[in-house]
């Protein structure tokens, strides 16, 4: 069964459709990456997921239920957002302790742990934490909470890169002994990108991107050298991206399996430049 299925998903607000009849699976125990362009329909995918809005038309299955007011499913899932809200006079064990009876796998040593990682003050107050400090706080919840479906929605607002880092380790260890499925949407996608093993990426409110990120990371090649050596290497090959310094050409190229001559040089796309390339064709459709 997958862990999420969505089926001709239409969201409209007043004046706006945000997401265009999308579908999508996701399989279950992988870590996904939602991604897209500021407006693209990622949270608003992600609330409906999480039963925080309700779809316009379509069908949105979570474990196999709607999760429209379905406490059964809402209590295997866990969504951590840009810029939670905390009670503001609660201190960061009280949170924790809210976040233990809220999530039936709670690991509570694991949260001291991260806690100790991430060097967030236990005894203040949430509203005086750094913003960085409160993004630890939701990312402390979300690894911990080991909720089966786990989305992370830009979760780190203000973290340092050396805290990034480690909730990229903290995700992967934990995620190997205790797989489930992971949805991080995130804007840092060269930061993710050994990290996600699929990829969606939503473009003004449709998937234009539904592929595993090690098939994605073979897609394309960057060819460079002198720019009469790579116009014959890319012979009868629409380039995706094409830019001329003097005399030398670079070309984004489907792979190809021909050697180059020599003083050429092929080298695989990283998987933002393939974003990027992608949305930018789908702006040029
Ligand atoms: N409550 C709402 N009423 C009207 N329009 C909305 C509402 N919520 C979101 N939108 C619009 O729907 C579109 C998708 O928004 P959404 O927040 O899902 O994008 P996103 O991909 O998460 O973007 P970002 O990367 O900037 O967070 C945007 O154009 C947004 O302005």
């Amino acid at each position: 069964m997958s862990a999420v299925l969505v089926k001709d998903l239409t969201m409209r607000y007043r004046g706006h459709t945000a997401l265009h009849g999308i579908g999508l699976e996701l399989a279950p125990d992988t870590i996904h990456g939602l991604l897209g362009r500021n407006g693209a329909g990622k949270t608003t995918l992600m609330r409906i997921l999480t039963g925080q809005e309700f779809e316009s038309s379509g069908r949105v299955e979570v474990f196999g239920q709607p999760p429209r007011e379905n406490d059964a499913v809402l209590r295997r899932v866990c969504f951590i957002r840009e810029s939670l809200k905390y009670p503001t006079y609660f201190k960061l064990r009280e949170v924790l302790a809210a976040a233990a009876v809220a999530c039936d796998n709670w690991d509570a040593a694991f949260a001291q742990r991260l806690v100790r990682d991430f060097e967030v003050p236990s005894d203040r107050q949430l509203k005086k934490l750094s913003r960085g400090q409160l993004s630890a706080v939701g990312i402390v919840i979300g690894l911990a909470s080991r909720a089966p479906l786990t989305l992370f929605d830009e979760p780190y607002l203000g973290l340092d890169a050396v805290a990034r880092q480690i909730f990229y380790d903290r995700l992967l260890e934990d995620f190997a002994e205790h797989p489930r499925t992971i949805v991080l949407s995130t804007h840092l996608i060269d930061e993710v990108a050994d990290l996600i093993e699929h990829v969606v990426l939503i473009d003004g409110g449709r998937v234009v991107l539904d592929e595993d990120a090690d098939e994605l990371r073979g897609r394309a090649v960057s060819v460079s050298g002198p720019a009469e050596a790579v116009t014959a290497y890319a012979e009868g090959v629409a380039p995706l991206h094409r830019s001329e310094l003097g005399g030398r050409l670079k070309v984004a190229l489907p792979r190809r399996p021909e050697r180059p001559a020599d003083g050429v040089s092929v080298d695989p796309l990283s998987l933002q430049e393939l974003i990027v390339l992608t949305t930018n064709q789908g702006d040029r459709k």
